[in-house]
């Protein structure tokens, strides 16, 4: 939460400089309160594992959070049931008619395709055209972000020799920026995917702000529209244990795959992986609530038009 001071306290200029919150009492007082709500559009074949990965995440912050979740209606899950789908899952048709203060939009494994081989493409080129109108912020995850990054900005996404996998290191760009206020100057972050949208191609693109980047990995974390749109290269949301399941799903299925950067102690897939990243990913998400969703919001989201 802000820290919340009287306006003209001296000290209020210093913690501004510092990158501390700071709200002012006139903008206090005249602040609204209400349960912010947030669309998750779940493109993942695990859609349970993914639900209780971006749950954590969002439940990292005081504000109070609703979260409805959608499904594509172009395809046709073959990994999660029904019955789960039906009842917890709506379509963008059913939905479109509703305002959101946030959208997350997550990976999917299909990044070795084109875009237009997609079963879903066409609706979710609509649901992002429609993200523009009807959403605050939207947060773009790996696939999610090379498809956004295509789509909004003729980015294209590239084959990648190997896999990209592991753990990796990132630095901090633009500091002064809320998204990465907190962060410390290097951290690490799970990567897992095939293609990449080079770097050089988004630091080049104008309306893109890199946040972080890795030497290795590429960036990890970029936002554009003063961050109504925001796009994250990684999986802060994996739990301890999913680059080791799919570590050993490749390794089973004869894939090539190396053991994941970073991860192992000692880089023995026998050892339990230490969890290493999830403050980084809490006060992404912790940032991203605040910064660009809460604060950002209007109080009456059909009141407003965007
Ligand atoms: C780059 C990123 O964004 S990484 C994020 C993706 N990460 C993950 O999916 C990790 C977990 N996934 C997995 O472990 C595996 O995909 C598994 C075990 C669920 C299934 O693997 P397989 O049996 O080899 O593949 P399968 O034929 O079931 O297809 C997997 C998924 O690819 C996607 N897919 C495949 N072809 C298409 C297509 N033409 N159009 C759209 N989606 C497709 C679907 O999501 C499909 O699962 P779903 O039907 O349940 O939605
Ligand atoms: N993270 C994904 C990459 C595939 O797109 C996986 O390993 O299944």
């Amino acid at each position: 939460m802000p820290i919340k001071i009287q306006s003209d306290l001296p000290v209020k200029e210093i913690l501004e400089k510092e990158n501390i919150f700071v709200m002012d009492e006139h903008r206090a007082m005249h602040q609204d309160i209400r349960p912010i709500q947030i669309l998750i559009l779940n493109l993942m074949p695990l859609k349970e594992e993914t639900e209780l990965q971006l749950l954590r995440s969002l439940s990292n912050t005081p504000l109070q959070v609703d979260v409805t979740f959608m499904k594509v209606s172009s395809h046709e899950s073959k990994n999660t049931s029904l019955s789960h789908l039906n009842k917890f899952y709506q379509t963008f048709d059913e939905l479109k008619d509703q305002k959101f203060d946030g959208m997350i939009v997550t990976g999917a494994p299909v990044e070795k395709m084109e875009f237009e081989e997609v079963d879903y493409w066409d609706e979710m080129t609509q649901i992002m055209d429609w993200s523009q109108k009807n959403v605050t912020s939207t947060l773009f995850l790996c696939w999610g972000a090379q498809a956004a990054l295509y789509y909004f900005y003729g980015l294209p996404k590239v084959q990648l020799d190997k896999k990209l996998f592991g753990l990796f290191w990132h630095r901090v760009k633009n500091r002064k920026i809320p998204l990465v206020r907190g962060f410390d100057d290097v951290f690490l972050a799970p990567h897992s995917r095939h293609t990449d949208v080079p770097i050089e191609k988004i630091r080049a693109c104008e309306e893109l702000t890199v946040l972080a980047e890795s030497e290795e990995a590429g960036i990890f974390l970029a936002m554009a529209r003063e961050g109504r749109q925001i796009f994250v290269m990684g999986h802060p949301e994996y739990d301890r244990v999913t680059l080791d399941t799919e570590y050993k799903r490749d390794l089973s299925k004869g894939l090539p795959i190396d053991i994941p950067k970073n991860y192992y102690e000692n880089d023995n897939p026998d050892n339990k992986p230490d969890l290493k990243w999830r403050a980084t990913a809490n006060n992404l998400y912790t940032n991203w609530l605040n910064y660009y969703v809460y604060q950002s919001t209007p109080f009456d989201l059909y009141g407003t038009p965007f």
